[in-house]
């Protein structure tokens, strides 16, 4: 017998590639933190032997979600302002809270306090834009997720660095920290078309392409947004990244609720990913993605939630749902972004947007560890016809009883084993008293 690390004998294997497969009596194998084989659970007992097992007879095992889109530490200013539309939120309220509170405490602390949320929705990977993305990568670090920490870029001046040409710097300086680290890579994150302007653009694009590392930008969040720019430079914001060369296979475009068929058609030639971001545009009234039109155009759909601050909460499970509704809803068509198509955009496709699918995103032989049980028995789950719809429609996140990553368990029998939830709870009190006394 064969000794390696763990042995998982769950009810149903949902690898989600090949699409729409779920094994029965199959075991998943995992040694020095990758999956070594998925393979007939009789099998499996006899040839190995584990150092651990888990029999989790209730529940469907499947890949761990990825958050293609948020901004974790905004988990501190959840509920601070609610109801408005993207340009009064973000300039009357977020931007002045920022301004008076970012330090590199608040961002250690809100994404803690993320995390937490996230490995509990059974998100093992975040691509996140924040201020101190140092400070957010080691609390991700701490809290043992996987993370895309952005090189985030602005024309004006925060907490975090005084111009464009700083921002640059200081991204650069993360990137060199954090080379080698098993968990967190990074990407470049200006922030929006409206907010850096071409020359920054140009060498941001220039030290992608040397650095081989991924660009990710809100892009055509809203109506306002698109007309603003068509009234300042005769362009939509679109043709502008168009003619910069930022657009390519290595960008990951936020929002997209703006687009016209050539627009669609441009996203698929230069291969393009969207990060979909539903229930944040439902809630600032941003738009509706055509995600049906996208997915029939090839393009790679990932999903997000976007911050806390505009959702209201970090539940990748609910955003997936919703996701389906709604492309639904905006096609007119009940087939499009049917079930097994949304898990795969909750998963897959945020990982290959990410240009991390080589190691995550399905389980297969070879890939990280990085894989969520769900345990089917509540009775929101009941009965059991088919396991891909109860997990894209049914599924409440705190059905989710275990995380790994990398092997390591995040979260076990429903239990945080790298946070202490409690002390969360006190951070987040002493943040609001000190935000809104
Ligand atoms: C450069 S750090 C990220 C920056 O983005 C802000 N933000 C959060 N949500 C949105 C959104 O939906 N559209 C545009 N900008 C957003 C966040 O508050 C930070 O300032
Ligand atoms: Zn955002």
């Amino acid at each position: 017998m064969q000794p390696i690390d763990l042995l998982v004998f769950p009810r149903w294997l949902v690898p989600v590639e090949p699409a729409g497969l779920v094994l029965e009596q199959h075991a998943l194998a995992v040694h020095g933190g990758r999956i070594l084989e998925l393979l007939p659970a009789a099998e499996a007992a006899q040839r190995y032997q584990a150092r651990e097992t888990l029999r989790l007879d209730r529940h469907a095992l499947m890949p761990g979600l990825v958050n293609a889109h948020s901004h974790a530490a905004m988990s501190l200013l959840r509920g601070i302002a609610d109801d408005l539309p993207l340009m009064t939120w973000l300039q009357e309220h977020i931007w002045p809270a920022e301004g008076a509170h970012v330090s590199p405490e608040f961002c250690r602390d809100g994404v803690s306090l993320a995390a937490a949320e996230l490995i509990r929705g059974g998100v093992t990977c975040v691509n996140d834009m924040y201020f101190f993305p140092d400070a957010s990568a080691a609390a991700f670090s701490a809290a043992g997720m996987r993370a895309v920490a952005n090189l985030i870029v602005l024309d004006f001046p925060t907490a975090w660095a005084a111009n464009a040409d700083e921002y640059i710097h200081k991204g650069l300086a993360l990137h060199d920290a954090l080379k080698g680290n098993p968990l967190v890579t990074t990407i470049f994150g200006p922030h929006a078309p409206y907010t850096v302007s071409d020359a920054p653009l140009t060498k941001i694009r220039a030290y992608a392409n040397e650095l081989s590392i991924g660009i990710h930008m809100h892009v055509h969040e809203t109506a306002g947004e698109v007309a603003m720019a068509v009234q300042a430079t005769g362009k939509r914001p679109w043709q502008r990244l168009k003619e910069l060369e930022l657009l390519g296979p290595d960008f990951i475009a936020v929002h997209m609720t703006q687009l016209s068929d050539e627009e669609i058609a441009e996203a698929a030639e230069f291969g393009v990913h969207v990060a979909h971001c539903p229930e944040s545009n439902l809630k600032l009234a941003s738009g509706f993605c055509p995600v049906g039109k996208l997915l029939k155009a090839g393009v790679n759909v990932a999903l997000g939630t976007d911050g806390a601050a505009s959702n209201n909460d970090l539940d990748l499970f609910g955003e997936l749902k919703t996701a389906a509704l709604l492309a639904k809803a905006v096609a007119g068509d009940a087939e499009t972004l049917p079930a097994q198509a949304a898990l795969h955009m909750a998963t897959l496709a945020g990982a290959k947007a990410l240009g991390l699918d080589e190691q995550i995103g399905s389980l297969k032989e070879g890939k990280q560890a990085d894989f969520i049980a769900i345990d089917l028995d509540a009775l929101n789950t009941q009965p059991v016809y088919n396991v891909l719809s109860q997990l894209a429609y049914a599924v409440n996140s705190r059905q989710v009883s275990e995380v790994y990553v990398a092997g390591k368990p995040l979260l076990r029998g429903g239990l945080l084993t790298t946070l202490d939830e409690t002390a969360l709870r006190a951070k987040a009190r002493e943040w609001a008293a000190k935000i809104r006394p």
